[in-house]
């Protein structure tokens, strides 16, 4: 079957005008779809709230014992809770869920190489399976950034790459779409222009614009994901601004598409 994977940025959630824009788009949205979430911005204001300064390296999030009952919290319940009522007024059949839940995703603490990431989780499996019952049921999941290691601990991972994650492991038997919507345009040449869309990038031009420093913090997972999922084949991945959903599922131009290099074609 045809599966699109919508992955959703924090800096949408935060906004409920925003988000009950892209949430209407996301219920137009034709075939088959899987909702992934994080929530960043949002624990990070709990979490300062609480006296629990984040810590971010390379836009992933060092993640101690309070830091993880927060963003279990944030996560799998507020946010999580809300998008799937929210989907279900809207008619869509949203079930929400952790990596535990059902054994959806299993993972491993992220072994100390340099730096402790504390409870972040590295993905090491995705019930396949399940997801095809629950499609087949009628039934779309609304999935966030916490998963499990199977012996009782919960792993916070980044919400990037449990989309590329999930896209991968379905692309072995389905047709899969990654979108990554979030509040910017697309990749930038200067991110605070949203005019300046950098319509395709390969792995070539993404060397030459983290060298600049062009792409940083939060972006970095995101296309180091892009690519992993492109190499598993999965068949278009697409970034940019929440609002434009639907223009990018009918191919038009709006966004940045990811693309491997075209070595193979000489
Ligand atoms: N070249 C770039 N173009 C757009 N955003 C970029 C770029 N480089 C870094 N960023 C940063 O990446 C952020 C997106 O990553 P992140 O906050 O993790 O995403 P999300 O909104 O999906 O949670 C942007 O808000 C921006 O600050
Ligand atoms: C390990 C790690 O970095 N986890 C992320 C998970 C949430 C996330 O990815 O949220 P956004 O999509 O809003 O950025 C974090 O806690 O920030």
């Amino acid at each position: 079957m045809k599966i699109s994977i919508i992955k959703i940025g924090g800096n949408v959630i935060d906004f409920p005008d925003k988000l009950d824009e892209f949430l209407a788009l996301f219920a137009k949205f034709p075939g088959n779809k899987i909702l992934v979430h994080g929530g960043g911005v949002m624990a990070s204001r709990f979490g300062e709230s609480l006296g629990v300064m984040p810590e971010m390296v390379d836009g992933r999030r060092i993640t101690d014992k309070d830091t993880l009952d927060i963003v279990t919290m944030v996560y799998a319940g507020l946010i999580n809770k809300n998008l799937v009522a929210k989907l279900q007024a809207l008619k869509v059949n949203a079930i929400g869920m952790t990596g535990a839940d059902g054994n959806l995703i299993r993972s491993i603490k992220r072994p100390v190489k340099g730096i402790d990431y504390g409870f972040v989780g590295d993905i090491q499996e995705i019930n396949v399976k399940l997801i095809d019952a629950l499609l087949t049921a009628g039934l779309q999941p609304v999935v966030n950034a916490i998963t499990h290691d199977k012996k009782g601990q919960l792993l916070n991972t980044n919400a990037d790459s449990i989309a590329s994650a999930l896209a991968t492991s379905l692309a072995a038997e389905h047709q899969v779409n990654l979108y990554f919507c979030f509040n910017k345009a697309g990749v930038l040449v200067d991110e605070k222009n949203d005019n300046s869309i950098i319509p395709l990038i390969n792995e070539d031009i993404y060397a030459e614009l983290r060298k600049e420093n062009v792409i940083h913090s939060g972006m970095i997972p995101k296309l180091d994901n892009a690519f992993a999922a492109l190499e598993k084949g999965v068949n278009h991945v697409w970034i940019g601004k929440a609002e434009n959903l639907l223009l990018a599922a009918k191919g038009k131009l709006s966004g940045t598409t990811i693309e491997r290099n075209r070595f193979d074609l000489y």
